[in-house]
């Protein structure tokens, strides 16, 4: 499997002094930086868009910003979030008309594509799209807000499509989202995820280093044990 990868939400980061805040997270070890985009359509809340990449991006951040849109239509907003910086795309299927074209897109705009499933959402859309996939994000939460508990059925979900990446051969990475945490880490890893996003968990933390190096601790466990 490959190195283990923490992303933090910026949903949960300080909007008044973002750029500051996620250079603070990157500093303290964070791998990747996850932005949800929200729209008060396919979620019921209203976050940020392609202008804020782009300003991270113009303030110097330079590691990968993993796009999570949480919008409806999808394929409008591809181009634009390319444009700003975005190094992954990741969009929930039942959101777009068009699964393969929107993945297309996203691979055409020069950006990493990816497929979101909710609790509830059924995985055989990943049934005809293996090929094109770079990431598949399993929420752990209904999506739309920071903070909410990790739904236990994801452990099962995951080792469900860890199974089928081994078996398909492609480069993906298992990405999670919603409730990790410093104490159920090592067990979501076990399942299978190899990148993990983390919000609340980290910047509801006074030193994000701690938080983060707690979590790589817990993940050396899984390591040792697999
Ligand atoms: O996509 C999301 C919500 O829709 C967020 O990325 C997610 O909830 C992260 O926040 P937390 O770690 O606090 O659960
Ligand atoms: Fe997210």
């Amino acid at each position: 499997m490959r190195p283990f990868l923490i992303a933090p939400s910026i949903l949960s980061a300080d909007f008044a002094r973002l750029g500051e805040d996620v250079d603070a997270v990157l500093s303290a070890g964070a791998d990747v930086v996850h932005f949800d985009v929200m729209d008060n359509h396919y979620v019921p809340n209203l976050t940020i868009g392609p202008m804020v990449c782009k300003a991270l991006r113009d303030y110097g951040v330079t590691a990968e910003i993993d796009v999570h849109l949480m919008v409806k239509p999808v394929d409008r907003i591809i181009p634009d979030f390319a444009d700003a910086g975005a190094s992954i795309i990741t969009f929930h299927p039942e959101a777009s008309e068009h699964i393969d074209r929107s993945l297309q897109l996203i691979k055409e705009a020069g950006c990493k594509a990816g497929l979101v499933f909710n609790p509830g959402t059924p995985l055989h859309y990943l049934d005809h799209v293996m090929d094109k996939l770079d990431v598949i994000l399993l929420m752990s939460v209904n999506p739309g807000f920071g903070g909410q508990s990790f739904i236990p059925s994801t452990l099962d979900k995951l080792r469900q499509v860890r199974e089928r990446i081994d078996a398909s051969g492609f480069d993906i990475r298992l990405e999670v989202d919603g409730g990790v945490k410093v104490d159920n880490i090592a067990e979501i890893a076990a399942a299978g995820a190899d990148m993990f996003v983390a919000g609340s968990a980290i910047f509801s933390q006074p030193d994000y280093k701690a938080v983060i190096d707690e979590m790589r601790a817990e993940l050396a466990t899984t390591e040792a044990k697999s």
